[in-house]
C-alpha cells in the first residue's frame, strides 16, 4: 500500500513521518524531494529565485520517475507498507500554482505529464493548515513559502481532494502535533485493515 503525507510547508509532515517510523518500523519511508542527485537538482532550483518554473516542475518530475523506478515499485513489489512525504499531488498543488499564467490550465497539464507512467497513492492524507500558519512555522526560508503563493497552493489541493475524495483524509494540523499523530496513525490503520 502507497501512502502519501501532503499539506502545504509547515503542516508537520515532517514530524508525523518521523513518528510513523517509530509505529512502522517495517515500513519502507521515503520523501520527495528525495536525496538523490536529481533530488539535489530540485533543492539547488528551489534555492534559486530565478528559476524557469517549467524546468523546475520536469526536475521534479525526473527525480520522481526515478524515485518510482528506484525505491517506490520496487518496496511495493516486495508488499511493504510506503509511506512518502510529499509525493504526485505536491506537484499538482505547487507546479500547478507556479504556472497559472505560463501554461493554460496548469493543474490538468501537470497532471497530465504524470499520467502515463505515475503509480497513484492508495491513501492520501493531506495536513490542512492555514497558509500563515504554515509560513510562521515553517520561517518562510524559501521562494515557496511565502503565504500568498501558499494560498494558491491550498485551493489547488482543494481542488484535487473535491475531485477524488475517496483517496484523501482530511487532517486538521492547526491541533497539537500528538493529537495529529494520532489521527494519521487511525487513518492508516483504517485503511490497512
Ligand atoms: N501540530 C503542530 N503544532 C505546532 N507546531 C508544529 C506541529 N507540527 C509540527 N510543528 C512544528 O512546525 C515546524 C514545521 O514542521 P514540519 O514537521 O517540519 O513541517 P513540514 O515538513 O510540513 O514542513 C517544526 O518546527 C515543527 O516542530
Ligand atoms: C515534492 C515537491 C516539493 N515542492 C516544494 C514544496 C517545498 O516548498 C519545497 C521543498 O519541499 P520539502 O523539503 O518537503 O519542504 P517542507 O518540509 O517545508 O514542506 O519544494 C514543490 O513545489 N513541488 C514538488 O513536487
Amino acid at each position: 500500500m502507497l501512502v502519501t503525507l501532503e499539506g502545504l510547508d509547515g503542516s508537520g509532515k515532517t514530524t508525523v513521518h518521523e513518528a510513523l517510523s517509530d509505529t512502522h518500523p517495517d515500513a519502507t519511508l521515503t520523501r520527495e524531494p528525495t536525496d538523490s542527485w536529481y533530488g539535489e537538482a530540485v533543492s539547488r532550483s528551489i534555492a534559486d529565485d530565478d528559476a524557469d518554473p517549467l524546468a523546475e516542475l520536469f526536475l521534479y518530475t525526473a527525480d520522481h520517475a526515478d524515485h518510482l523506478s528506484r525505491v517506490v515499485r520496487p518496496a511495493l513489489e516486495a508488499d511493504r507498507l510506503v509511506i512518502s512525504d510529499r509525493y504526485s499531488d505536491s506537484r499538482y498543488a505547487y507546479q500547478g500554482a507556479a504556472l497559472e499564467g505560463v501554461i493554460d490550465r496548469p493543474l490538468e497539464y501537470v497532471r497530465g505529464v504524470h499520467a502515463p507512467f505515475t503509480r497513484p497513492p492508495d491513501l492520501t492524507i493531506y495536513l490542512d493548515v492555514e497558509p500563515e500558519t504554515g509560513a510562521r512555522r515553517s520561517g518562510a526560508t524559501n521562494k515557496f513559502e511565502q503565504s500568498a503563493y501558499l494560498e494558491r497552493v491550498r485551493e489547488n489541493y482543494e481542488r484535487l481532494i473535491e475531485a477524488e475524495p475517496g483517496r484523501f483524509v482530511r487532517v486538521d494540523a492547526s491541533r497539537s502535533p500528538e493529537a495529529v499523530i494520532e489521527r494519521v496513525e487511525g487513518a492508516i490503520s483504517d485503511r490497512l485493515d
